[in-house]
């Protein structure tokens, strides 16, 4: 295609979103001439679905849930004015509780103000609120915000040690949909510990975000924590950035919470429109089926061209992966569907990976996210006139044409700053993306069968633990390879497991476990120390 032809088929798809400043192109989309009115009538029966959700309709049908993170940020939207009053009630009180922390109203126990936040949550209780803390966070805001998102013991000490004495001053946020998350547990009472090491209640300086009546909800209570803020069965993990789990941490941060209410919203309005050539939401979900065959055949790579987005694509992984990879479609057929997801930021990842992005297998498409303004303030010349915004933007494009020329596709949304609107719309432009997609791949993006398989594994595993405890407690000092100690706890099938498990046992104090012998499995021997 020459180069007047890409510039007459830029123009001719250019999705230009003025309420939000957000363009979407899809030129670089090697889509044919009849794929998008050939989609058309897939893509009325996705908007017809959309339509009923936002309605109230059971969208989630394997939890028999609505799906209700639209009305976040349009309470009035809500089917019932119970739903609206909960919403708004919500807002209100979150944004009350901030400024009176910020006030010093709400205070630390043996500090004159809370400075800091501890966020402990995984998933969707973390991945959203450390995108946006990411993105809109200064050094001048009221609070800055860290997170424990793991139940790594080092991944605790690391955090709990850069706060230090200022855990005094720490306002720590422990967030669970369900509330009985065990990474998340565990967080929090190595932080819970971590207070009382230093002579604090945590409970005086702890709030909850979680379901009513949940084990967290209970535990928080019984401890007379803060306050409790509520989470609810019609908005997912993965969707409730602008529930309590992000407007918290967002409001405590002294974030721009109105406008990335606000962004959201006017996103909402436009990606509700039927009209696709308007609707950049309908052209992300048309251009993944496109790309990857209505299979997800291949994989869409986060580019964004902009320091504050780095965390974007670790957000879109669960927004994407989580909602759309499902074994079964809606009528319950065996599809494994799914869209992987990655990237990091440019022009960084020309360092990288682009390498085989331009040379490599043709499994992906490209989405960069180009931001219109370099910073505040001017800039410095650095080669000639040329400032570094300016190679930042020539990377880009550079980017974008070497991958076009070897017919890697791409797709590009502009957007002129990362403001709290901008990035609220952004949120909002996925979670429809991903909801109309899911429609078009006939799958229920609400749910997440898979994750309960993992979970139950690891309790079975904690379980053989338990029992090979007790067994080496009673053997005493006698040295046992790990076949017999699993045939000693009737598991004699999974000596693997136990290997493993004496493995980590013996390398750590905790359990008194000593390792002799040979380097290899079947040389190994374990004992009580
Ligand atoms: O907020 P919770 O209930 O602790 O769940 C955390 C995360 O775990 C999942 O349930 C499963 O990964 C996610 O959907 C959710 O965001």
């Amino acid at each position: 295609m020459t180069e007047r032809e890409l510039w007459e088929r830029y123009q001719r798809h250019l999705c230009v979103v003025p309420s939000v400043g957000l363009t979407l192109d899809i030129s670089r989309m090697n889509f044919g001439a009849d794929f998008l009115d050939g989609m058309r009538p897939r893509m009325d029966a996705a908007f017809q679905a959309m339509d009923a959700l936002e309605k109230g309709a059971i969208a989630n049908p394997d939890e028999n849930r609505r799906v209700g993170h639209y009305w976040l940020r349009a309470p009035e939207l809500s089917p019932e004015a119970a739903l609206k009053t909960a919403i708004t009630d919500m807002q209100a009180q979150v944004a009350a509780f901030a400024r009176d922390v910020h006030a010093g109203k709400v205070k630390p126990a043996k500090a004159a103000k809370f400075t800091q936040v501890l966020l402990v949550g995984i998933g969707g209780s973390a991945l959203g609120p450390q995108l946006v803390a990411d993105a809109l966070g200064s050094h001048r805001d009221p609070m800055q915000v860290h997170f424990l998102d793991n139940t790594d013991p080092d991944g605790m000490d690391r955090t709990l040690g850069q706060l230090g004495e200022r855990l005094s001053e720490t306002l720590t946020v422990v967030i669970s949909k369900s509330g009985g998350t065990k990474e998340t547990r565990n967080g929090m009472l190595e932080t819970e510990r971590a207070y009382q090491q230093r002579g604090l209640d945590f409970g005086a300086h702890a709030v909850a975000v979680t379901g009513d009546g949940s084990e967290l909800d209970q535990y928080a209570k019984g401890h007379h924590w803060l306050r409790t803020f509520p989470m609810w069965d019609w908005v997912g993990g993965r969707t409730s950035l602008m529930s309590a789990v992000g407007l918290v941490p967002a409001r405590l941060q002294g974030l721009d919470v109105d406008g990335f209410l606000a962004g959201a919203k006017d996103m909402d309005a436009v990606t509700r429109v039927h009209d696709v050539a308007k609707n950049p939401a309908a052209l992300l979900a048309l251009m993944w089926f496109h790309a990857g065959g209505g299979r997800g055949t291949k994989d869409m790579v986060i580019l964004p061209y902009k320091d504050r987005l780095m965390l974007m694509s670790k957000y879109l992984q669960q927004l994407v992966m989580e909602s759309l990879g499902k074994e079964l479609s809606l009528d319950g057929k065996v599809v494994n569907q799914g869209i992987a997801v990655y990237g990091n930021k440019g022009s960084t990842d020309q360092h990288a990976y682009v390498q085989q992005l331009r040379e490599g297998v043709n499994n992906f498409f490209v989405t960069f996210v180009e931001v219109l303004k370099d910073r505040d303030g001017k800039s410095m010349a650095v080669e000639g006139d040329n400032t570094s915004g300016d190679y930042l933007l020539g990377f880009f494009l550079g980017t974008r044409r070497a991958l076009f020329e070897k017919g890697r596709e791409s797709m590009t949304l502009t957007v002129q700053d990362v403001g709290a609107r901008t990035v609220g719309a952004l949120i909002a432009l996925y979670e429809r993306a991903v909801g109309l997609y899911a429609h078009l791949v006939n799958i229920n993006a609400y749910h997440q069968p898979g994750v309960e398989a993992g979970k139950k594994a690891a309790g079975r595993v904690l379980e053989l633990q338990g029992k090979l405890l007790a067994k080496l407690q009673a053997a005493k000092a006698e040295a046992r390879s790990a076949d017999q100690l699993a045939q000693d706890i009737g598991a004699p099938d999974e000596a693997e497991t136990v290997f493993k498990l004496l493995q980590h046992l013996s390398a750590n104090g905790d359990h008194g476990v000593k390792r002799t012998g040979g380097e290899r499995p079947a040389e190994a021997r374990f004992q009580a120390a």
